[in-house]
């Protein structure tokens, strides 16, 4: 039997103004899977991670998380029950260094906790003093990881994490959110081969609904599927 979903989202609508994105859009997250968000540029992914974290109102349908219906309540409400959300725009202070912007992220826990962030991502240990804008790309994408990782989420939300860093980061980044089995990620990315490489299940929007859904290993093999809804040249 599967286990009940950690996040479940069913007939999801949301949209900005006039515009509706997600037109009913149902998924369902198991405890500790990784699953990819994918699809072509404005099919809703961003919408969707919104939605969830209450950053875009729900116009219609409900989403659980752990059972509860997280309909009316705020996004710190969220994160109190366990959401983590890393957004596209990289969420760090750029002037505070690497070590503040992690305190900043500790929330109660104590400071020692960073000894945590620092063993997955020994990058930002040897930055620890410098300001956010000193940071490459992706020591700034590491960093907003390692921030949000600090609050303790049960379900991490991450927006386009390898956007914009080299291929070497990415495998870094990968590497590194692979080591952390228990955590559950819904992770959107155009990086799609490289995702695949680390999520279990991926799904695949257009219009704001479902179009597409497989292991993400067998995905990966499916040129004619990644062509045709993503449209991904086949190689
Ligand atoms: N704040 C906003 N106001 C109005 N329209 C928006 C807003 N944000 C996104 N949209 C529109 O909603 C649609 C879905 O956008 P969304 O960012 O969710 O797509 P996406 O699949 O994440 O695409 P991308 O890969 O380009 O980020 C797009 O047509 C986009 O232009």
């Amino acid at each position: 039997m599967n286990p009940s979903p950690l996040l479940a989202l069913h007939g999801v609508q949301a949209g900005y103004g006039p515009t509706t994105v997600l037109h009913g859009l149902s998924l369902s997250v198991a405890p500790g899977e990784r699953l990819a968000l994918l699809g072509r540029n404005g099919v809703g992914k961003t919408t969707t991670l919104r939605t969830v974290m209450g950053l875009t109102p729900l116009r219609a349908g409900r989403i659980t998380f752990a059972g509860q219906d997280l309909t009316g309540l705020a996004p710190h409400a969220r994160a109190a029950l366990g959401l983590g959300h890393v957004p596209q725009t990289r969420d760090i202070f750029p002037s505070l260094t690497v070590e503040e912007n992690l305190l900043a992220g500790c929330k109660r826990r104590p400071a020692r906790a960073l000894d945590e962030a620092y063993a997955l991502f020994p990058r930002l240990a040897e930055r620890r003093h410098h300001g956010g804008t000193q940071l490459s790309g992706g020591e700034q994408q590491m960093l907003s990881v390692a921030r949000a990782l600090l609050g303790q989420p049960r379900l991490l939300l991450l927006d386009e994490p390898l956007e914009g860093l080299a291929p070497l980061i990415r495998q870094d980044l990968l590497r590194a959110l692979a080591q952390l089995p228990d955590l559950t990620v819904v992770v959107v990315e155009q990086q799609v081969h490289e995702v695949l490489g680390y999520a279990q299940r991926a799904l695949i929007l257009d219009r704001g609904q479902v179009v597409h859904e497989d292991q993400a290993e067998r995905l990966r093999d499916d040129s004619a599927a990644l062509e045709r809804h993503i449209g991904l040249a086949v190689q």
